[in-house]
């Protein structure tokens, strides 16, 4: 196996080791070995075979040659790792390894149920402790989570996923490792964010920044503070005179947190090899966003996804809204969250990439309500041929079929049969619905309120469930279902379940 350096990492790796020779006067050459040695000498330990390219660079021990390769490349048996992991490791000459598989380089998700390989997620942070009970309508949250049970139930869900098999990659790290691949851009994030925070004086934009460039020089640092907000009280107060400084309240949120970072499903979507950046529905989440977009315009295990929307475009999408039936049929939810124009604008991006198979968009029209918010929170998918669903949605729905009509335009047919014979007709067999709270109307009201039929498959009838929707769980099980139950007594607040808290990156075809 070779282990390649892109470029990014060697420059980096290079100029610590000039810096190091400047503080110590050790020559460049042992030094650099020394590293090399230490990679190897891990990568062995790790059962792994030696490494790594050609080059600058010493020979020493089992080690082939070193790499400076301009971008990444991927093919069998190629693994890299991360510029964060390289400038770790030469600033403390040891090792720690972040294996991606290149062969996961972009995107693969062509349903709901194939192997789960890769998926982001987002620990909660801090910004959960900026909701207040003023402002919990406006974030989108029904009561204040307690933070460190949150992050243990969080824990215990990438912990369950792992057991699984699934490579867990984490939202702020995949944008600090942007940032750090790429120090120029640090400056144009931190003034977009600062800008779309609402800040629109200089004078605001200058604290702010002098704040953040302080007390974060930690990239990771400051990714998680711009999630978590800033309070007035945190910053510098200066001797002003403007009346803002006297009238306002010092306990304000300069910039406001983004608590539903946690629920990764929505500010983008996996559709087959290619990605939605959404435009949000709320103002409070559209900030979300941004993240993703750097992530897929830059980072090195994204870069080149083809773009099937944009957070520029004009209508409101969410990821939990989108679910890929299979490689030809994708389905969205015209809801609360996502307008029927921005699924015309969707559909037309995606049948109009030839790398595309997917040649038919069934849209589903669920009710305008919180308790449905997004298609996921309705129906989701656990095994070939069972979906999990809410009782209130069962019967006649509507659905429009869009496809392409051959001219570059697309053609819509309404369907009127009930959700049984529509699945049923797309994924190929007889589909049988499981609702959530079994037969109970009471049991189902209180479970769909904490997302008892949002699962997240991991593989065809093994999903994660939340341990407090007892009776659905116990309907899934009886249906043969695999149930990974982890612990929902916080993190259920924010009013999301496991298939929301998650973004499927890599699912193997089925
Ligand atoms: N895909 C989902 N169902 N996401 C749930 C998101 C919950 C979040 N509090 C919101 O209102 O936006």
């Amino acid at each position: 196996m070779i282990i390649a350096l892109p470029k990014v990492c060697a420059e980096r790796f290079l100029r610590a080791a000039l810096l190091r020779r400047r503080a110590t006067g050790q020559e460049y050459g042992p030094f650099a070995s020394t590293l090399v040695d230490s990679l190897v000498s891990a990568c062995l330990r790790s059962g792994k075979q030696t490494v790594v390219g050609r080059g600058r660079t010493a020979k020493c021990g089992k080690v082939e040659s070193v790499t400076t390769q301009p971008t990444y490349r991927d093919g069998p048996g190629m693994r890299f790792w991360g510029a964060r992991d390289l400038v770790w490791l030469a600033r403390f000459l040891s090792v720690r390894f972040q294996d991606r598989r290149a062969s996961m380089q972009g995107v693969n998700v062509k349903s709901e149920i194939g192997n789960l390989k890769k998926v982001i997620l987002h620990r909660p942070g801090d910004e959960l402790l900026n909701l207040t009970p003023n402002t919990l309508e406006e974030l989108l949250f029904d009561d204040i989570p307690f933070l460190p049970v949150a992050q243990e139930e969080h824990d215990a869900f990438a912990k369950i996923l792992r057991e699984e098999g699934v490579e867990v990659v984490y939202l702020e790290d995949l944008m600090a490792e942007v940032l750090d691949a790429k120090p120029e851009l640090r400056r144009q994030f931190l003034d977009q964010w600062i800008y779309e925070a609402g800040i629109r004086t200089e004078m605001y934009h200058d604290i702010i920044t002098d704040y953040i460039e302080s007390n974060y020089a930690d990239t990771k640092a400051m990714v998680m503070k711009t999630m978590a907000g800033i309070n007035l009280q945190e910053l510098p107060q200066r001797d002003t005179h403007l009346l803002v400084d006297m009238v306002s309240d010092r306990c304000k949120l300069v910039c406001a947190p983004m608590p539903n970072l946690y629920f990764t499903r929505d500010p983008f979507a996996m559709i087959g090899n290619g990605v939605s950046i959404n435009r949000m529905y709320s103002q409070t989440r559209n900030r979300e966003t941004i993240y993703g977009d750097y992530i897929f315009k830059n980072h090195p295990d994204f870069v080149g996804t083809p773009e099937y929307y944009s957070r520029n475009d004009t209508f409101h999408i969410e990821g939990g809204d989108i679910l890929n039936i299979n490689e030809h049929v994708l389905a969205i939810g015209i809801s609360q969250r996502t307008e029927p124009d921005a699924i015309d604008h969707i559909a037309h991006n995606i049948f109009n990439d030839e790398t595309s198979p997917i040649d038919t968009i069934l849209a589903f029209n669920i009710p305008v309500s919180r308790a449905f918010m997004h298609l996921d929170t309705v129906f989701t998918q656990i095994d070939r041929d069972k979906f999990t669903i809410h009782p209130g949605i069962m019967g006649p729905l509507t659905v429009f079929e869009i496809t392409p009509d051959g001219k570059g335009g697309t053609k819509i047919r309404e369907r009127n049969e009930d959700l049984e014979s529509v699945l049923s007709e797309y994924v190929g067999e007889k589909v049988t619905l499981i609702p959530c709270g079994g037969g109970d109307r009471i049991a189902a009201e209180r479970e769909q309120w904490n997302d008892g039929s949002n699962t997240l498959c991991v593989r065809p009838g093994t999903v994660v469930v939340y341990q407090r929707n007892n009776v659905t769980n116990d309907v899934l099980y009886k249906n043969g279902i695999n149930c990974l139950v982890m612990p929902s007594a916080e993190l259920s607040r924010g009013r999301g379940g496991p298939r929301c808290m998650s973004m499927p990156a890599w699912r193997e075809a089925l």
